[in-house]
């Protein structure tokens, strides 16, 4: 199955009307609501900044392994810089993650990390973690300028997107601004190198999880296969973004904020379907992360005495630093 999930126009619906706002909006919410996954189109990315991104990003990835290393995290257990193959294993980031051979698998992908380009604040578990340094590449030249004018335009994306979802949830449109003085989002370019032809390798190249923020603003190289989301029926659904689009889907805090009325819905990548050999992947994932200490409890107009609250309240930071800490094999 493919092309299940809805498109918006950011454009479109950022020149509506009122009336052409809610309608596009209720549209959003329903996407929000059955699979949790939608494109964004219409953005205004330029391409040249895309490009720009992606020639860096493929010049950092075919650097040797020793230089690569170089800029692995100088603080144990860091979220920033290079991560090895094998190092993550995002399955185990799950509830009740299941006890199977595929979840004990590490992920087959290589990576590289940022966190927010400003100074820290005050709280210094939030220093400790969302500003741990970033041990950034000399070679290429460009690399730290390009992910900074990404990183950039895609809190700038993430943003517009999150007054769309106020638009969704009949919120004031400003409702989310004050969660987002500070956000301690990430940026994180994935590689998954052709390792192992043999039908013997596992097809998962990387776990299936749900992400955990507000919302994730992925660009998967053109024509990148892979990509799956659960169904409720329990099948997986290829995600095949259209040219030029970005995938969106919804994390954890954002089911906890709408109480579970939107879904932070289980996706993982795999082998390209029916190919017996490894193509290379490579994708870019912005995660969008309110305030270190921005505390998100159900919204009130999402709990009704038909759905009385789900979830308790978490405090964003900190539940990111968990969950990311359930990922890396010190944990285990
Ligand atoms: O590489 C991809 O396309 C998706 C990666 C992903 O889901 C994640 O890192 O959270
Ligand atoms: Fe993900």
């Amino acid at each position: 199955m493919k092309h299940v999930i809805p498109e918006l126009d950011l454009s479109v619906f950022e020149a509506a009307t009122d009336a052409g706002r809610a309608r596009l909006a209720a549209g959003v919410d329903d996407a929000c609501r059955q699979c949790g996954f939608l494109f964004i189109s219409g953005h205004g990315v330029p391409a040249a900044l895309s490009d720009a991104m992606w020639e860096v990003t493929k010049q950092f990835f075919a650097l040797p392994e020793a230089r690569k290393l170089d800029v692995i995290s100088p603080v144990p257990g860091g979220p920033y810089g290079y991560q090895r193959l094998g190092s993550e294993y995002l399955a185990r980031s799950r509830d009740g993650v299941p006890d199977t051979d595929t979840e004990q698998q590490p992920d087959r992908k290589e990576t590289f990390s940022c966190g927010p380009f400003r100074a820290p604040g005050a709280d210094p578990e939030e220093t400790a973690f969302c500003f741990a340094p970033v041990p950034w590449p000399e070679q290429p030249e460009a690399f730290r300028s390009t992910w900074h004018a990404w990183y950039i335009a895609m809190e700038q994306l993430a943003a517009r997107i999150m007054t769309v979802f106020a638009h969704a949830l009949t919120l004031p449109s400003g409702y989310f601004r004050e969660f987002f003085t500070a956000p301690v989002s990430a940026l994180r370019a994935l590689n998954y190198p052709a390792v192992g032809t043999g039908r013997q390798e596992s097809s998962v190249r990387a776990g299936a999880h749900s992400d955990y923020g507000t919302l994730t603003i992925l660009l998967p190289q053109a024509g990148g296969a892979g990509l799956q989301v659960l169904a409720p029926d329990g099948s997986w659904v290829d995600v095949m973004a259209p040219p030029g689009a970005f995938v969106i889907n919804i994390g954890d805090l954002m089911a906890r904020w709408t109480n579970g009325r939107w879904a932070s819905t289980v996706h993982r990548v795999v082998r390209e379907a029916g190919c017996d050999h490894d193509t290379p992947r490579q994708s870019l994932a912005f995660f969008q992360q309110p305030d270190w200490n921005a505390e998100i409890v159900p919204f009130s107009s999402c709990v009704t005495p038909d759905r009385p609250a789900a979830f308790g309240p978490v405090r964003s930071g900190r539940y990111l630093r968990d969950k990311f800490r359930s990922t890396q094999p010190s944990q285990t």
